[in-house]
């Protein structure tokens, strides 16, 4: 049985936590100590309110579904303590150096950092990106006013050009634009729109190189917990969690 150490109690933790069958999460860390002890109680995991000591829990893994500013924090040394890690908030790899850096640490010492597909599909095939040809990639989210914690009365555009600096001005909103361009292996450019006739958190991706051309529309539902993140996002970390085990890798 793998062990988890999950750091963030909110809207996903609690969809992985419901979904617990081939691992178990033994360990809880929040910065709301309320939060934590709730969590813990009612899932059956040890709540910590010091990272230090969460960290020391003997886990095999390590599952950030927090902030940016969480992940920033703290993906260093959780690798540098020997664990593997997910980062769900994946915005924090905008910045290259930070990247780079923690790249390099989980190679120097063998452990992997897991970026679940989140809440867009075709990051698989998309990796083709890094080997072959791209004559355009742009990813436009709309969102629902409220689910961007804003009022509009018509469809409006907050932002448009490359991935890292959106991330940096949306870091609540837009990870997929970080995943996304990581795997096609370049900084790709992004729209975000609100739009108060959207009831859904909708990506759509267009990309053409060298294998031909693909439309991509996925009109996600929002969580149950936290309008701004979809359904799908919490469902793909599930997913990868149960698959860790899984001898039989699929995909790209
Ligand atoms: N990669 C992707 O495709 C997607 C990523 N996300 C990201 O996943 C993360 C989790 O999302 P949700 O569970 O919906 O958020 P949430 O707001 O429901 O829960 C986050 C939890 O983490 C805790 N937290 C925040 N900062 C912390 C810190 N520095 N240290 C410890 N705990 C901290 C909060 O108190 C809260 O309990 C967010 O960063 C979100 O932006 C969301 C959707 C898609
Ligand atoms: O959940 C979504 O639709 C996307 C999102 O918030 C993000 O990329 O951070």
């Amino acid at each position: 049985m793998i062990t988890v150490g999950l750091l963030g109690c909110g809207n996903i933790g609690r969809v992985i936590a419901a979904g617990q069958e081939n691992f178990k999460i033994t360990a809880v860390y929040d910065v709301v100590p309320a939060r934590v002890e709730e969590f813990a109680r009612e899932f059956d995991a040890k709540p910590f309110s010091d990272f230090s000591a969460f960290l020391a829990e003997p886990t095999d893994i390590i599952v950030e579904a927090a902030s940016v500013v969480a992940a920033t924090e703290h993906a260093q040394e959780v690798l540098e303590s020997g664990k593997d890690i997910v980062i769900m908030s994946v915005g924090a790899l905008a910045d290259k150096e930070f990247r780079a850096h923690l790249v390099e640490t989980a190679r120097e010492l063998k452990r992997k950092i897991h970026i679940p597909s989140g809440a867009v599909m075709g990051l698989d095939n998309i990796r083709i990106g890094q080997i072959s040809r791209v004559d355009k990639f742009v990813l436009r989210t709309t969102k629902n006013p409220k689910s961007l914690s804003r009022e509009a009365t018509e469809r409006t555009q907050l932002f448009a050009g490359k991935a890292h600096d959106c991330v940096r001005q949306y870091p609540k909103n837009t990870n997929v634009a970080e995943s996304l361009s990581i795997a096609c292996g370049r900084d790709v450019d992004v729209e975000l729109w609100m739009d108060p006739e959207e009831d859904r958190n909708m990506h759509e991706i267009f990309f053409e190189g060298e294998f031909g051309e693909a439309y991509i529309r996925i009109r996600n539902l929002p969580s149950p917990d936290n309008p701004a993140t979809s359904y799908l996002a919490a469902l793909s970390i599930l997913t990868l969690l149960k698959n860790l085990d899984n001898p039989l890798v699929i995909g790209a």
